[in-house]
């Protein structure tokens, strides 16, 4: 006979469930879709697979570490977003597996990729949302996809992890301009004066302001991963294809070098210099 045990599961449920059907191995390994027969797209696929699982565990922590700032529950945000430090780690490192592939090996299945290219990935785009960068351009490609483009203007248009961290500065009674503070969510994030005197005040007396002086280093380490995650990528790609152009149009690791440039949390890097 079936009966509930004291969280109120069904004991033939349990019965049933298996591990394939839990995490759904069926779909999940039965998506590595070779194009070639080139035994290296294999390894090809399956990292950047990896990376997307690891990407969106990356936003779910995010986007919740963003609710929780805002409410100022300090704590769980803060360990939320060592989790997302974590994550990035763990991407990183599968630059070392890929790099295993030789630029001739590449080419023996890169035709095969057509004009598809990490350009176009959405998770990708909603992480550099979700840390202020928001560059329009990225929104065109995914005019033909109503729902996605939905979900990345609803990004493009909400407050990222730096903008709930400047109003939490303005809430312990630091004077951030209004201007910054009514910003307009849809431009990148630029540098203000207000917000990095702010910073200096809070690593001059980090005791007193400790949950902010937390906050601080918890978006610089999320910034250096990035910027790791970034470096390795151009890096891979010119060992491997070097400044061949790539198939999403752009100039390959010109491009790539360039994005390199860009500052997510200016302020707490300037500060660096300021005390
Ligand atoms: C052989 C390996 C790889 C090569 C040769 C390569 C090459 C490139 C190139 C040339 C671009 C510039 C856009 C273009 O014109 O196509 C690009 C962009 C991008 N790639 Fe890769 N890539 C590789 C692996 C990966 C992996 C493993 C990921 C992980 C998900 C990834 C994610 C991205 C993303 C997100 C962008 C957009 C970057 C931006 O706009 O800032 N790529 N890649
Ligand atoms: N942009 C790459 C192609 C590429 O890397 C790619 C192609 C399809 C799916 C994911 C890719 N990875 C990252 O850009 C190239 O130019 O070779």
């Amino acid at each position: 006979m079936s009966y509930r045990d004291e969280q109120g599961i069904h004991t033939d449920f349990k019965e049933r469930m298996t591990y394939s059907d839990y995490l759904d191995l069926d779909a999940i390994l039965n998506s590595q879709n070779r194009l070639s027969d080139h035994h290296d797209e294999m390894l090809f696929i399956v990292i950047h697979q990896v990376s997307e699982l690891w990407i969106k565990l990356t936003l779910h922590e995010l986007e919740a570490a963003v609710q929780s700032i805002q409410e100022e529950d300090y704590q769980p945000a803060f360990k939320m977003l060592a989790r997302v430090s974590s994550i990035q780690n763990q991407i990183i490192k599968a630059w070392d597996v890929l790099s295993t592939m030789t630029p001739s090996e590449y080419l023996g299945f890169r035709d095969y990729l057509g004009n598809a290219s990490g350009f176009q990935s959405y998770q990708y785009r909603l992480v550099e949302f979700a840390l202020g960068y928001k560059t329009p351009h990225v929104l065109k490609i995914y005019e033909k996809d109503p729902e996605l483009k939905a979900r990345l203007q609803e990004a493009y248009e909400a407050p990222g992890l730096y903008d709930v961290a400047i109003q939490a500065l303005a809430k312990e009674g630091f004077e951030i301009d209004q201007s910054v503070l009514e910003r307009d969510l849809t431009e990148t994030y630029e540098a203000n004066d207000s917000v990095e005197r702010a910073w200096i005040e809070v690593y001059r007396d980090p005791e007193r302001y400790w949950n902010l002086y937390q906050l601080a280093e918890k978006l610089v380490d999320i910034e250096d991963w990035m910027q790791q995650w970034r470096f390795r990528h151009m890096k891979t790609v010119e060992r491997i294809i070097g400044h061949k152009q790539g198939t999403g149009g752009s100039s390959g690791v010109g491009y790539l070098k360039q994005v390199l440039d860009h500052y997510f949390f200016p302020e707490l890097w300037n500060v660096r210099t300021s005390l």
